[in-house]
């Protein structure tokens, strides 16, 4: 069987008293785009970071591409890119600027760093944009360039923080089509986000939550695993029925939709439209089980103890 391209196993890293990340154990098949999901704070720069071999973990095994991470960082630098989450690029530099600087960090010669640039030019379409500093350019523009650079050294394996947090949402589409024609070039993919859509973008996807790793499986799968869990009701004053519904034992969350409420069920409710329509009795209401969406999946895997 082919390595994964991440194997860790109880990666942490701490500072000082802040456990920022807390015994991870992480598998990531090859050419494959992988998500992390969770809020602010959960861990998911400071895993990016150590398994780029950018930051020393406090403990755990991690491997990337074969190779011992940090004691062989050195040599897998140059089969990563990571695209940070802030830009990094020089604002005073036009794109070719940039990408020659970074062309010639990365060891490129100056023939293939032409040839390489004049591909990503034309494939992330800055053609018109040669000449134009970085720091002139609009959100959408930055973040094409800031893939192209990522990948100038056509590496096997790319890091993305948060790359899209920036963009409105048909650069954020434009972007994640350029993602899969990477995969499909064999390209391994790591891309962390707080966007439910693009989680389920996700070929595979990771929940962490204050620095643990709290689901992980394909979107589908992860969401299967709630079927029969997520009700949802119609019905007048939603507003009176959610704070009814909260009151119940057996309810984990509770939000109001649009028109709806989505009720998220406990695990081990053996009929949870029955229980509803006993408990809620009396408010003309239509209840029913839905199909669980991410959200649902990311509200279960987090948020323990409050489900308001
Ligand atoms: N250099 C540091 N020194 C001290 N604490 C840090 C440092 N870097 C991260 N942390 C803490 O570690 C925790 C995880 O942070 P991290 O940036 O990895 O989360 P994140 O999921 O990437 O968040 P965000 O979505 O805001 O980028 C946070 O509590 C953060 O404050």
């Amino acid at each position: 069987m082919t390595e994964p391209a991440i194997h860790a196993r109880q990666l942490s890293r701490h500072f000082g008293e802040v456990i920022a990340v807390d015994r991870i154990d992480l598998d990531i098949p090859r050419g494959e785009i992988y998500g992390f999901l969770g809020p602010n704070g959960s861990g998911k720069t400071t895993t990016i970071r150590a398994l780029c071999g950018l930051l020393t973990p406090t403990a755990g095994e991690v491997r990337v591409l074969g190779r011992e991470i940090p004691a062989q960082a050195e040599e897998v630098r140059r089969r990563i890119g990571y695209m940070t989450q802030k830009f990094s690029l020089y604002e005073d530099l036009t794109v070719e600027e940039n990408m020659r600087f970074l062309g010639s960090i990365q060891g490129l010669s100056r023939r293939a760093c032409r040839q390489r640039m004049d591909t990503l030019i034309k494939e992330y379409d800055l053609g018109e944009l040669r000449r134009r500093r970085a720091g002139m350019m609009s959100g959408g523009q930055r973040q094409r360039l800031a893939l192209a650079a990522a990948t100038l050294h056509e590496p096997e394996l790319v890091f993305l923080d948060e790359p899209t947090s920036a963009v409105d949402p048909e650069n954020r589409r434009d972007f994640w089509e350029k993602l899969f024609d990477l995969v499909e070039r064999g390209t391994t993919i790591l891309v962390s986000t707080h966007y439910m859509d693009e989680a389920e973008r996700c070929h595979r996807l990771a929940i962490l939550e204050h620095g643990r790793l709290r689901a992980d499986g394909t979107p589908a799968a992860l969401m299967a695993q709630l079927d029969g869990r997520v009700v949802e009701i119609d019905g007048d004053d939603l507003r009176q029925v959610k704070a009814a519904a909260l009151a119940l034992p057996e309810v984990r969350s509770a939000a109001q939709q649009g028109l709806h409420l989505r009720v998220l069920l406990r695990a081990g409710v053996d009929d949870p439209v029955a229980l509803l329509r006993q408990r809620l009795d009396g408010r003309g209401l239509d209840i029913c089980l839905a199909r669980p969406s991410l959200e649902d999946v990311f509200v279960d895997a987090t948020r323990p103890e409050d489900a308001a």
